[in-house]
């Protein structure tokens, strides 16, 4: 006979990995406060830029810069930040020392590694990061789609074409939208170690790249929309590429990291805490993104460190071009166990 208690838990599993790890509950309160405002604020941004483009209107510079700055508050930088209780509660464990310093561990490894490829190949890291970032991207967007808005990507081939469409419109629309930009970004952020900058990635702007790279997308997209059969996929892909076509790259990409990327993966770590899951349930979602905050501040606290010290080791020039290329290295550092635990989450939430 099966003990009722652990038919519950089994029943509760099941149910979990059905959904993704959202119950309908957290879905629908999901969808309003993190899909919806996320179409909200990308729409607006793209009709403020095409004004501003069609007028001759021109947006100071620095102003791009303002959603990274935000980010290492709101949303981007805590984001991760609450990695090390992830792989207690995917088990539905509490998260105790031998947990938390197993991630602790294979964190350090993998940040100081990468780092070292950071000194030693610049233009090899770089590109490392930006399909790094491709793949991170598209996997939080291919969760958001199956968990969130439940479309039906049957196959594991249409959610790899997926993951892939999804991650390459922040990645590579800019580069064909906004190509000088996207060198610059790229050369202020090599030069922080190698002074030939963006010179050691010259072949990502040479046309016939640029071209391969705007066939690879059509083919891509045209698969997802193909495989996916579903509006809710088509419109966010058409959403995306018309937003990153059309809002100048540091700006987009820093809001989109905010209040797209970051705000569907806290939304997904809420959904993964049962006790935050209970105020969401009961309606109280502030209390929920309060307690994941409380949760998340200690080592978005320990990322501001590691970045000082990163600061004191690389020592960029001393300009907002300077304190943006190096909080991207931070960054870059950070993806690389980050994305490693949302692997994990994948695989245990049977996004695969
Ligand atoms: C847990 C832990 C911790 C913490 C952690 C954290 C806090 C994390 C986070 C994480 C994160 C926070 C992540 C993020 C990510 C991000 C990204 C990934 C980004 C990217 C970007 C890009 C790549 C871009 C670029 C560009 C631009 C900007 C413009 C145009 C051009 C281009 C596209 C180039 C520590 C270490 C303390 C300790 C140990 C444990
Ligand atoms: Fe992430």
């Amino acid at each position: 006979m099966t003990d009722p208690e652990s038919a519950d838990v089994n029943e509760r599993s099941t149910a979990r990995y059905r959904d993704y790890g959202v119950s309908d509950g957290c879905r629908r309160a999901l969808v309003r406060w993190v899909v919806v405002p996320s179409w909200v604020l990308l729409g607006f941004l793209v009709v403020t830029f095409a004004v501003v483009r069609a007028t001759g209107v021109s947006v100071p510079p620095s102003y791009r810069y303002a959603p990274f700055l935000v980010s290492i508050v709101v949303f981007g930088l805590p984001h991760g930040a609450v990695d090390h209780l992830v792989p207690a509660r995917l088990r539905d464990e509490k998260p105790d020392l031998v947990s938390v310093g197993r991630v602790m561990a294979v964190y350090t490894v993998l940040v100081v590694m990468y780092a070292v490829v950071w000194f030693v190949a610049p233009g090899l890291a770089f590109v490392f990061f930006i399909g790094l970032t491709l793949y991170h991207w598209g996997q939080g967007d291919l969760h958001a789609s199956l968990g969130f808005l439940r479309t039906n990507l049957g196959s594991r081939l249409g959610r790899a074409v997926t993951l892939v469409s999804r991650g390459s419109m922040p990645m590579l629309v800019p580069l064909l939208a906004f190509p000088e930009e996207y060198r610059d970004v790229a050369d202020a952020v090599i030069r922080v170690f190698d002074p030939r900058g963006a010179e050691t990635i010259a072949f990502a702007f040479e046309p016939a790249f640029r071209f391969s790279v705007g066939v690879f997308l059509v083919v891509f997209v045209s698969a997802t929309v193909y495989l996916s059969r579903s509006s809710f996929e088509a419109g966010e892909l058409a959403l995306l590429g018309v937003y990153f076509a059309t809002v100048p790259p540091i700006l987009a990409v820093g809001f989109y990291f905010c209040f797209w990327h970051s705000t569907r993966h806290i939304g997904r770590l809420i959904a993964l805490d049962p006790v935050a899951v209970s105020h969401v349930e009961d309606g109280n979602a502030t209390r929920a993104l309060l307690r994941f905050g409380r949760d998340a501040a200690p080592l978005t606290a320990g990322a501001v460190v590691i970045f000082a010290a990163l600061w004191l080791v690389a020592s960029p020039p001393a300009t907002v071009e300077g304190f943006f290329a190096l909080y991207l290295i931070l960054l870059a550092a950070l993806t690389l166990p980050h994305a490693g635990v949302v692997t994990l989450m994948d695989r245990v939430q049977r996004v695969w």
